[in-house]
């Protein structure tokens, strides 16, 4: 198939080499004349993605809108979250009108509150069975390094999903599909929210039971929100929720964990978004969930706190002690 990446981040690049290894024509669309030149005709993306020596010959890049996606038979979504509504506004009128569009987006939009298959349907007019999301324990460097991943791939329309899944598996990556769409939106996005938490407990020092604490409370928020807004709890419990939870909230090599281990050590936020490596979506995204939960009238004590943590720059005792009320409930 012909499959288009907008967005040649981290992962954007990881997983068009994915689609490349599945034996697809990728084209990669980036906005800095440098990526673009890098991957075409080097095969390299050595702005973000410096650990791939070499992507596969049958990816190439461009900076053109209209010309990245004029044969797209997918157009894949990589986008930091903030940004892609007004990214996509101007690809608008210039995908096929058949085409499958797919969000590996992980965050909510500040402002609206709004989910990526939200933002990404009403920036480009897409009817819901066009519209597919992928999320799952898929930290980018170990994908680009090939190491055995799965993840799920959600779309109303099941075989649009299949579509998408048949796309993307390759004998190191393995795609489950599902129709419960706002479920994965959910996870992705609220699971970098538990991995800022966690990630500032790790770096100040705490240990197992304060990191599975935040976890398991964490996964009990984002199933009680998903529910509210509509997810299959049984989502939650699978690769995109639990899986995830454990991926992200376990490795240096996620963006969120670092950023909440930074600001754990002491850095403040604006110290902690310098050196980060990446967009760490959970940063904007909390407060985007606890307007969202204001909204559907559930309690997000832990997102509520790491809002605290980023605007007022509580400590991470005070976060943890915002967890829990002062009454004895049951869990
Ligand atoms: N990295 C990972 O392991 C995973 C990431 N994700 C999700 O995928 C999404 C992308 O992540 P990732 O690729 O890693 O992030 P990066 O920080 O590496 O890249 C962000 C991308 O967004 C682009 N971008 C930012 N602002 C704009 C804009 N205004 N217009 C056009 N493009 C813009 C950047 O372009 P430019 O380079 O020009 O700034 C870049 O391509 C995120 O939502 C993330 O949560 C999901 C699973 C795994
Ligand atoms: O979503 C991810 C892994 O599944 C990547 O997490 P970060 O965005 O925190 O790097």
């Amino acid at each position: 198939m012909n499959i288009t990446v907008l967005g040649a981040g981290a992962w954007g690049t990881a997983f068009g080499q994915v689609l490349a290894d599945a034996g697809n024509n990728v084209t990669m669309w980036a906005r800095e004349p440098e990526i673009v030149e890098g991957i075409r005709d080097h095969h390299h993306n050595g702005v973000r993605l410096l650990s791939v020596e070499k992507l596969p010959d049958n990816m190439t890049a461009t900076g053109d809108r209209a010309e990245s996606v004029k044969d797209a038979e997918i157009v894949v979504v990589a986008i930091a979250a903030q940004f892609a509504r007004v990214a996509l506004a101007d690809f608008k009128g210039l995908i096929p009108s058949d085409a499958i569009v797919v969000s590996l987006m992980k965050g909510i939009e500040r402002g609206t509150s709004k989910r990526m298959d939200e933002v990404v349907r009403e920036a480009l007019d897409l009817p819901a069975e066009r519209f597919a999301a992928i999320s799952g324990p898929n930290l980018s460097k170990e994908i680009a390094d090939r190491q055995p991943a799965a993840t799920v791939v959600g779309c109303v329309d099941i075989d649009n999903a299949r579509k998408v899944a048949a796309a993307c598996t390759t004998d190191y990556f393995k795609a489950f599909v599902t129709t419960d769409v706002i479920g994965l939106e959910m996870c992705g996005s609220l699971k970098n929210v538990v991995a800022l938490a966690v990630g500032m407990a790790r770096g100040a020092g705490y240990g197992e039971n304060t990191a599975a604490m935040i976890e398991t409370r964490g996964l009990a928020e984002l199933t009680a929100l998903g529910k509210a807004a509509g997810a299959d709890p049984k989502t939650f419990a699978g690769l995109a929720g639990v899986g995830d939870l454990i991926a992200t909230c376990g490795s240096p090599l996620s963006r969120n964990y670092t950023f909440g281990s930074n600001l754990g050590k002491g850095l403040s936020v604006e110290e902690a978004t310098r050196v980060s490596n990446g967009v760490a979506e959970g940063v904007p995204t909390t407060d985007a969930v606890v307007a969202l939960g204001d909204e559907l009238d559930v309690p997000t004590p832990l997102a509520y706190a790491m809002s605290r943590v980023l605007s007022e720059g509580i400590s991470c005792q005070q976060m943890l002690a915002e967890l829990f009320g002062a009454e004895i409930t049951e869990e």
